[in-house]
């Protein structure tokens, strides 16, 4: 056996969100959000399940902190809660609010670790979402006010700031597919509120630059690794779109100031029809300190000339593994992708700011949770962010999904993603599953054994 050392100063966390831990749904002056709303609404949320408790974060935050010191984190990505901070999403502040997370950054500070806040990770308040949502530019504007609120808040004790989480899943899963909330089924719309939010991005780094904040800012971005099936013309431009409209119509404007042209084509009139305004991709490509990379699997695509959605249909391996999404495990993509970013978008600082992976993981009869599938998963995926440095990639650190298994949006709890196990028959019980004692391991050895 041989030992894999991450450079020194590597930094290994986990992440969490929101809405998808909390609970507290109507506690101490939060306002509704929209995925309170959603949940709230029949058949959007498989068995019914709601984030009003969740994982009960808002009441045992102080044992979870706990949790992740003696995993040994070296750092927590966790959300902001925009209606626990203004239950309207403009106007008043709930002090109660600023209240929790003020205490939640307070015990992670004397455990030693570094507090990283996603400003939006899809909890948009509900009264904002009534005047349009993402859809109106004028959300833009509500935007940078309640992140300059958490700025002149945290702006002290927070090591790094994230704009966005996944501003494709918010624009396309929440206003094309529907499958997320608001539920919206538009293309037109899903378009403009991606452009809208990265608007909202640029304008708020716009915004930390002008509070000479010393921490950092970036966004974090869901990107894959794109694949054709077949060395043929038509595979490969398949896969070329299927990179477009996933990864490109985000990277391309964050980091050149413009939308890929390949699926401009595509789109046509719905891109003609977009409000974008003469300053606007000037804005949307204000400088970041670091990109955040949530990787999970891989795209393998064919081109099909009857396919509705880009002339592309997804291809499945069979003698591939799965995880309990349903996912291909494809620990190469990651390094695939890794190697393209620098090659071809940033030489900024990387973070892995999401990866881990979803089995029906149990308590065993002797009381623990054996996730041997998780750490082989993790353990792989491990590899290839190590070949990636090795190459000369910028990657600083790695946050595993997730803390504790949690509300999995629409799949609710039937899918557990944590490296902690929460008994939701018994009073939301925290477990470490093996994975969470083979990361402590890694951690403290800042070292892969293979
Ligand atoms: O699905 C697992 C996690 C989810 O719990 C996080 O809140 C979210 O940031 C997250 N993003 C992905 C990757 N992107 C994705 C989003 C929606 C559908 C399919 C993939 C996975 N995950």
């Amino acid at each position: 056996m041989s030992r894999l050392y991450f450079p020194k100063d590597f930094i290994w966390g986990s992440a969490t969100a929101a809405y998808q831990i909390e609970g507290a749904y109507q506690e101490d002056g939060k306002g509704e959000s929209i995925w309170d709303r959603f949940s709230h609404t029949p058949g959007k949320v498989a068995n019914g399940d709601t984030g009003d408790v969740a994982c009960d974060h808002y009441h045992r935050y102080k044992e979870d902190v706990e949790l992740m010191k003696e995993i040994g984190l070296d750092s927590y990505r966790f959300s902001i809660s925009w209606p626990r901070i203004l239950p309207k999403g403009k106007g008043e502040i709930n002090q109660q609010g600023l209240d929790f997370y003020r205490g939640l950054i307070n015990e992670l500070l004397k455990a030693g670790i570094k507090p990283v806040v996603t400003l939006y990770h899809w909890d948009l308040p509900q009264a904002l979402q009534e005047e349009g949502g993402w859809a109106n530019r004028e959300i833009v504007k509500h935007f940078v006010n309640y992140a300059e609120i958490l700025f002149n808040e945290f702006g002290d004790v927070v090591s790094q700031w994230i704009t966005h989480n996944e501003p494709f899943v918010v624009a396309f899963n929440g206003h094309g597919s529907g499958d997320h909330a608001p539920g919206i089924k538009d293309q037109q719309v899903a378009l403009q509120v991606a452009h809208n939010l990265l608007l909202s991005h640029g304008l708020a780094v716009k915004k930390f630059r002008e509070l000479k904040l010393d921490n950092e800012i970036g966004i974090t971005l869901n990107l894959i690794s794109s694949y054709p099936i077949s060395d043929n013309v038509e595979d490969n431009k398949a896969a070329k779109r299927m990179e477009d409209y996933i990864n490109g119509w985000f990277l391309e404007p964050l980091f050149k100031g413009r939308y890929p042209e390949r699926i401009v084509e595509f789109y046509g009139e719905k891109f003609n029809n977009l409000d974008i305004r003469e300053d606007d991709m000037g804005l949307i490509k204000e400088e970041i300190d670091f990109l955040g990379i949530n990787y999970y699997s891989r795209s393998l695509v064919r081109y099909n000339k009857d396919s509705k959605f880009l002339g592309i249909e997804g291809v499945k391996p069979q003698d591939s593994q799965y995880t309990a999404m349903d996912w291909e495990i494809y620990p190469k993509g990651l390094y695939d992708l890794l190697i393209k970013l620098n090659q071809e978008y940033t030489q900024k600082p990387l973070y892995i700011t999401e990866n881990g992976a979803a089995f029906d993981d149990k308590i065993s009869e002797g009381g623990g949770v054996h996730d041997q599938d998780r750490i082989d998963y993790l353990k792989a995926h491990f590899q290839s962010a190590y070949k990636a440095i090795q190459e000369g990639v910028a990657l600083k650190g790695y946050y595993v999904w997730s803390l504790m298994d949690n509300f999995e949006w629409a799949y609710g709890y039937s899918k557990r993603f944590g490296i902690t196990y929460i008994d939701y028959e018994n009073n939301q019980r925290r477990i470490l599953k093996d994975s969470a004692y083979w990361y402590k391991n890694i951690i403290v050895n800042n070292s892969l054994e293979v």
